[in-house]
């Protein structure tokens, strides 16, 4: 049976969604590539596939895979995007639902004006839960690299994020340094690695390079992270607007051990049959 599938983005962040609710869809990793492909297939940063809820207190389950097949354990704009879906699919009748991907549960509501607020979790400073090789958390972690010593934050936000601070976005090396300081063997799974400008105390800008996935136009989960460590460096309020080259997103966080919220759009583009695909 022919693969049905909806195309949406958050800030130009952009996903091909699954709905396995009704049938499991157990794509393999060449089948996820192809998908992913922008010329062979459908093109997009991610697949995300909802699936039915594997606990009483979720509503549904939420799987990301990148673009290079590998999985990942959050996807912020991502998350929008499926609020939006099993609203419009009728999967779900509630304007806040609770899904739970490989390594977090998220809460999803569904706002008046269309847009969509996150709870994201609590990000996690321990190296392990990053995870990251290093001896103790720390504020600022320094890593020499290609003769230079890099400064940046860490945290995990369900997947892992470093974040490095420039002064110019513009020129900043971020399809060099970004995929050199990604796979550094420091970060056993790899990272997304985030840089970001201070504008003042409300505002950033931000440009991420996925793991999986390359430089995108928006990361959510990146725009909490870099909002977090900003606050740790006390150059930013608990309330932050980050500009990122789709668009921009209103983070919030009360600081240690609270959750990060996240608000912004979710946009539907077309739908579509996988042709090749058939399970
Ligand atoms: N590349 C990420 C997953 C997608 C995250 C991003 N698209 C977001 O909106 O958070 C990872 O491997 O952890």
């Amino acid at each position: 049976m022919r693969q049905s599938f909806t195309k949406m983005h958050g800030l130009g962040n952009d996903f091909v969604v699954i709905d396995a609710t009704r049938r499991p869809f157990v794509p393999s990793a060449d089948d996820l590539r192809r998908i992913a492909d922008r010329r062979f297939g459908v093109g997009c940063d991610q697949i995300l596939v909802v699936e039915p809820a594997s606990a009483p207190d979720i509503d549904f389950d939420y799987r990301i895979y990148n673009a290079d097949g590998s999985e990942s354990g959050q996807c912020g704009n991502g998350a929008r995007c499926l609020a939006r879906f099993v609203r419009d699919k009728k999967l779900s009748e509630r304007d806040t639902i609770r899904v739970r991907t490989q390594s977090s549960v998220l809460v999803l509501q569904l706002l008046a004006d269309g847009q969509v607020r996150v709870d994201m979790g609590a990000p996690r400073f321990e190296p392990a839960d990053i995870p990251m090789l290093a001896t103790q958390r720390e504020t600022r972690y320094r890593h020499e690299l290609d003769g230079a010593t890099l400064e940046f934050g860490a945290l995990s936000m369900g997947n892992p994020h470093a974040v490095i601070l420039v002064d110019d976005l513009d020129t900043a090396p971020v399809r060099t340094l970004g995929p050199r300081l990604q796979t550094q063997a420091i970060f056993p799974q790899q990272a997304n690695v985030g840089f970001m400008q201070i504008v003042d105390r409300d505002t950033l800008r931000l440009r991420v390079y996925e793991r999986g996935a390359g430089e995108t136009l928006a990361c959510g989960s990146g725009a909490c992270a870099a909002a977090v460590i900003a606050r740790l460096w006390d150059r930013v309020g608990k309330a932050v607007t980050v500009q990122l080259p789709g668009g921009s997103l209103q983070i919030e966080w009360d600081g240690e051990g609270q959750p990060v919220f996240m608000t912004g759009p979710a946009s539907t583009v077309f739908t579509g049959d996988l042709e090749w695909f058939n399970q």
